[in-house]
């Protein structure tokens, strides 16, 4: 049964970045956004009337300067999550090529973390799932 309440779904994309050792990038984010702190994988919501790579393209160039080609995005995973006001679906691509270095163009401290040491960086209560998947992954 369809409520009135029920919360819109929030399309998100991110990005899991590896380099060739197998560390994965994560960005924290910065104060004054929501979830201020805690450590994510770059991206951020998709607009009309993007494509969910085409979006993914544009948050990482915005957020890190890198460039990188929607069609070599490789899907991996999504999460759907309960916020709240709204409802998350994230979905995730690995990225293995990009043109640039990544920088924190939007204040965020960044850091290249090997999988096994994940679980040490807080995240939105969303991601908790990817930790086991991409350490299934990178090993
Ligand atoms: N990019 C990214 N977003 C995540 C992750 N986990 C998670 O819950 N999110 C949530 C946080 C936000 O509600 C949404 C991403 O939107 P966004 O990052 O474009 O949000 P925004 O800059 O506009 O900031 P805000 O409106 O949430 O304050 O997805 C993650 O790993 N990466």
């Amino acid at each position: 049964m369809t409520s009135p309440f029920h919360p819109h779904t929030l399309l998100v994309v991110a990005a899991i970045l590896i380099q060739p050792d197998g560390s994965v990038l994560l960005a924290q984010r910065p104060e004054g956004k929501t979830f201020a702190g805690l450590w994510e994988f770059p991206g951020g919501k998709v607009e009309v009337p993007e494509s969910p790579e085409t979006a993914l393209a544009r948050e990482l160039h915005e957020e890190l300067g890198i460039t990188v080609q929607p069609d070599r995005l490789e899907p991996f995973t999504f999460v759907s999550e309960d916020c709240a006001t709204f409802h998350l679906l994230m979905t995730l691509y690995l990225v293995r090529e990009w043109e640039n270095d990544p920088v924190g163009r939007e204040g965020q401290t960044l850091a290249w973390v090997p999988a096994s040491r994940l679980d040490e960086y807080p995240m939105p209560k969303a991601d908790a799932p990817l930790v086991p998947r991409i350490q299934a992954l990178l090993g």
